[in-house]
This record gives structure tokens, sequence and C-alpha cells, in this order.
């Protein structure tokens, strides 16, 4: 296959087979412990301009209104990104993220009124209806939908599709397999994917996040856009929850060889990636024992900071840590649950 068989009907990419959202300053804030500055922003979002990704999402790691003590707080209220990142972008369009009862609808205003241009929805991915009226408040205030199905591994390619159609009806232009633990294998996501091309048709649009934890995040978009993606989620340098995203430039540079436009110049992404986004953060997003075993047990990628800080709050292995959230099956929304588990492991090795 050289090119997807679909046209993208987005009015705002049309010379585009593949759009690309570039996450580093929302799921690489994650990585960052959420402490963006806007002068970060800035210098991020003015090399990814200049290299031709064509959106770029901004906000918290776990979206507007993720700023707290469940998730983290912010270095930097995220409206204020969010203003430095329009400010900065020349053509990249800006995005946001939102989970229903994290933020609310006045945050999807502010934002708009901020510049943002595309709102972005996640919910768990048995939980759609909880999208609904976000949906349609973006709708009509002129913004471009996008849909995230989080943890799509946990269910069934039917079950999913059934609930990219509720976010569908709600005014959701674009369903996202969200693959949130990167926990998927390659026909894992054909088979997500497939489903919900066939369910959506016309409808709607499908995309594909992925995560790097078995090392397929690269892999699993190729998967994904040869099962009718027409957008897929990538990060620079694959700053992102766990082991990170697909890295933006290794995609760029696939796509190309592919066949398929994205928009994105390859070599001006590579020295994006090595001189300007590298330098910002701390450490590499590694693929190590903790986040492959996010992806091998299934588990949300955001817990790991919060299982290795609570690890060392309380002298015990993030690992067991993260192996007892999987036990008992933690859903993204429950990370104040890894103290509960923290302080259980605790009393027990003061016990032993
Ligand atoms: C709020 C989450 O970090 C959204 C996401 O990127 C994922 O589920 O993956
Ligand atoms: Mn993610």
């Amino acid at each position: 296959m050289t090119s997807p068989a679909r046209p993208l009907e987005n009015p705002f990419s049309d010379a585009l087979d593949i759009r690309v959202t570039d996450s580093f300053c929302r799921d690489g804030s994650h990585a960052h412990r959420h402490q963006f500055t806007t002068g970060q922003v800035r210098t991020v979002v003015g090399a990814l301009d200049a290299a031709g990704v064509p959106v770029i999402e901004v906000t918290h790691g776990d979206g507007l209104g993720g700023s707290s003590f469940n998730y983290g707080f912010s270095h930097t209220p995220e409206q204020e990104l969010i203003k430095a990142a329009v400010e900065t972008a020349t053509n990249a369009r800006i995005a946001f993220l939102m989970l229903p009862g994290l933020g609310t609808k006045d945050d999807i205003r502010e934002a708009r009124a901020n510049g943002a241009q595309i709102c972005r929805i996640a919910t768990h991915c048995t939980e759609a209806d909880v999208s609904e009226q976000h949906f349609q408040l973006a709708r009509e205030r002129g913004l471009e939908t996008v849909g995230f199905l989080m943890m799509a591994h946990s269910t069934t390619p039917e079950a999913l599709a059934k609930q990219a159609r509720i976010m569908a009806d709600a005014g959701c232009q674009c369903v996202y397999v969200v693959d949130s633990a990167g926990a998927l294998l390659m026909d894992g996501v054909t088979d997500r994917v497939s489903a919900l091309v066939a369910e959506l048709g016309d409808d709607a649009q499908v995309g594909f996040h992925g995560h790097e934890n078995l090392g397929l995040g690269v892999g699993n978009s190729i998967a994904a856009v040869r099962a009718g993606a027409r957008q897929i989620d990538a990060s620079t340098r694959r700053f992102g929850a766990g082991a990170g995203n697909t890295p933006t430039e290794a995609w760029a540079a696939v796509a190309e060889r592919s066949g398929w436009r994205t928009g994105i110049d390859v070599l001006k992404i590579i020295d994006a990636a090595e001189d300007e986004i590298r330098p910002i953060m701390a450490d590499e997003c590694l693929l190590d024992r903790n986040s492959l075993l996010i992806g091998y047990a299934g588990l949300y990628s955001s817990f790991l900071k919060h299982a290795e800080r609570q690890a060392a709050r309380y002298g015990i292995s993030a690992t067991d840590i993260l192996l007892e959230a999987g036990r008992r099956g933690l859903v993204g929304g429950q990370e104040d649950q890894l103290i509960d588990i923290a302080v259980a492991l605790s009393a027990i090795s003061q016990k032993a």
C-alpha cells in the first residue's frame, strides 16, 4: 500500500494523507512533571511549526483542569501555555485535551477564547457518553473535535466501535483508538481501527495514539494507517507518559518512505528533536523495567511517574506498586489509589 484509501476530508489539511498531532507539549508533560514554562512552549512550538507539524497539542499531561494534588500541579497555568503556543505558531493549529470531570465546559470556552482550534475530549474506552455535551459545545464554538477512547486494549473492537459511534453522533469529527498502556500488538490495532472505520464510514475519521512501552509505537501506527486511520499522534523525541509516544521524527521518516504525505520536513524535525526538544528535558524517556512492565501488564502509562514518586516516598519498589495496580485493574483517574497501595506495601514490609 502506498497511500491510504480514504481522502482526508479535514478542510485544514487537504494536502495531507496523514495528519500528525505532536503531543510533546501535552503527553510529554507527564515526563516533565507538568513543569513546562511559556518559554519552553514557545521554543517547542516554534521548532515544530517550522518543521511543518500541522497540529500541536498543549495542555497539562492530564488535560485541562489536570493541575491538582491527584495529578500533579503545573508550573504554569495551561491557558497561559495555550496562549503562548497560539502566539508562536504561524501555520500549526493548537489543540488541547480535556477529560470530562477534570476540566469543565468553562475550560473549553477559555481555551477557545485563547485561540486554540482543536478540542480533544478523552474518556475511558467504555464511557464515551460522558463526552457528549463537550463535543456539542465545542462544535457550537467552531472548534474542530477529536475523541480519545483511552485504554483501548481493554475492550473488544466491537465494543470500541459502539463507543466511537456515541462520540461521532455527539459531534466528534475523528475518534482515536488510544493505546494508553502501550499494550496493543499490531493485529490488535488493525482490528480496532478497522472496526471503527467500518462503524463510522464518512461520519468521522479514525485516529491512533500509541505508546512505546512494548516498543511498538511506530509499528502500531503503520498498522493503524493501513487499516484506515487518517490521524496519528506522535511526540518529538518520543517524550510522553511511560516509555513515551511514537517519535514524531521517526514517524515522519517512515511515512515519507511509505509514500504518505504528512507535510513534515524530516530533516528539520530530526534537528528539532536533537537541538531544541532534548535540551528541555532532564532525562530521556526510556523503555526500562517499569515502563516495559506497564505495556506488558496493560497499565495506564501515566502511572509510571506517580508510582516512582510514591516508591521513593515510602521506601518500596515502584515495580511492586505497578504490579499491584495491575492486580486491582486500576484505570486512568485512579492515581490516588497508587498511594493506598504504597501505604499498604510499606506496612507489609515493616512487619516483615
Ligand atoms: C490523559 C492521558 O494521558 C491521555 C493519553 O494520552 C492516553 O491515554 O494515552
Ligand atoms: Mn498518551
